[in-house]
């Protein structure tokens, strides 16, 4: 069994309209892990899933996915995938389980009931299972999404924005929830907004803007990469100004005056710091506690923003 399960070649999509929403977009996803696709809006988040589901038909380019060519091999390829979408796509009127069943059928498959009733289990969906979709909370309705798109057992599961305009409590249980999915062999990958998100849940990291996919990375290796350590240094005595003789340390005053912040590559061979430290004991200025913190994706983000153009 090959690690690729997806497996995207030079894809680009120009709409109707001009607009070119991807541009030449590569990218491989393995087997098992759960990647994020990070992006402002308009970036080509949802057109890169629609191609690879076969919503959108690609203006070049080739996608497989389990071996199978999404275009010219549609039915297998998109049999093993799940796709839960941005928007409510259900009939209001209908049950729970009538909804998942309905689905599964979709795609050929029928009976087995003790997967729908393990699915709707792990959802915390069994109870509402004779429920009408429209008697179901916000947080529910999202739930019923997630059943549906996993009705068919499909190996490799998209989430547009799981977590939009959810609370905290939600998005929570939400990662916990996609954390279990995981443990099941299902591949994840999900779109969103939100660097936390892709911070908490991912393995691997996609940043994607105007259809361009700026860059791929382990997340943990991406911290690591571009992390920023800073170093707060709280002064004994608090000062107006950093001093003339730390220009070189590139120091920012903090907090009324109190701390001295020091921002340093983690990378570097050279932190700098006991050459700092030294000379704060020679200009006699004194320190009760030093503390240093790793950058999050969130300033990471940022960063590459800047650094390449990428639009918050
Ligand atoms: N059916 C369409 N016809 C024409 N242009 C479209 C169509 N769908 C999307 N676009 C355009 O393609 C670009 C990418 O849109 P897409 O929906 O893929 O972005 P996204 O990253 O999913 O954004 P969001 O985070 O807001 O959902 C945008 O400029 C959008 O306006």
């Amino acid at each position: 069994m090959s690690d690729t399960i997806l497996a995207v070649r030079g894809v680009s999509k120009t709409y109707g309209s001009g607009q070119r929403a991807l541009d030449a977009v590569d990218l491989d996803i393995r087997r098992g892990e759960i990647f994020a696709l990070l992006g402002p809006n308009g970036a080509g988040k949802t057109t890169l899933i629609s191609v690879v589901c076969g919503i959108v038909t690609p203006s070049s380019g080739t996608i497989t996915v389990g071996g199978h060519d999404a275009i010219a091999d549609y039915k297998p390829a998109r049999a093993m995938i799940g796709l839960v979408p941005q928007e409510l796509s259900v009939d209001m009127f209908e049950t729970v389980m009538a909804t998942v069943r309905f689905s599964r059928r979709l795609f050929g498959r029928s009976g087995h009931d003790a997967y729908l009733e393990q699915l709707l289990k792990d959802l915390s969906l069994w109870d509402k299972r004779d429920a009408k979709i429209m008697e179901l909370s916000g947080g529910m309705k999202r739930r019923v999404l997630i059943a549906k798109a996993l009705s068919h057992e499909p190996d490799l599961l998209f989430l547009d924005e799981p977590t939009a305009g959810v609370d905290v409590s939600l998005r929570r249980d939400m990662w916990k929830l996609i954390g279990s999915l995981r443990e099941r062999g299902v591949t994840i990958i999900l779109t969103t907004h939100y660097i936390e998100e892709a911070e908490e849940m991912a393995d691997r990291v996609g940043v994607i803007n105007g259809g361009k996919l700026l860059l791929v990375e382990e997340k943990t290796a991406l911290m690591k990469k571009l992390g920023k350590r800073e170093m707060d240094i709280a002064l004994t005595d608090p000062m107006d100004a950093v001093p003339a003789e730390l220009v070189e340390w590139h120091l920012t005053l903090e907090n009324d005056g109190h701390t001295l912040r020091y921002v340093f590559d983690a990378q570097a061979e050279r932190t700098g710091i006991p050459s700092l430290l030294r000379k704060l004991a020679e200009l006699g200025i004194g320190f009760k506690d030093l503390e240093t913190s790793k950058s999050s994706l969130e300033d990471i983000f940022v960063d590459l923003v800047k650094t390449k153009g990428v639009a918050a």
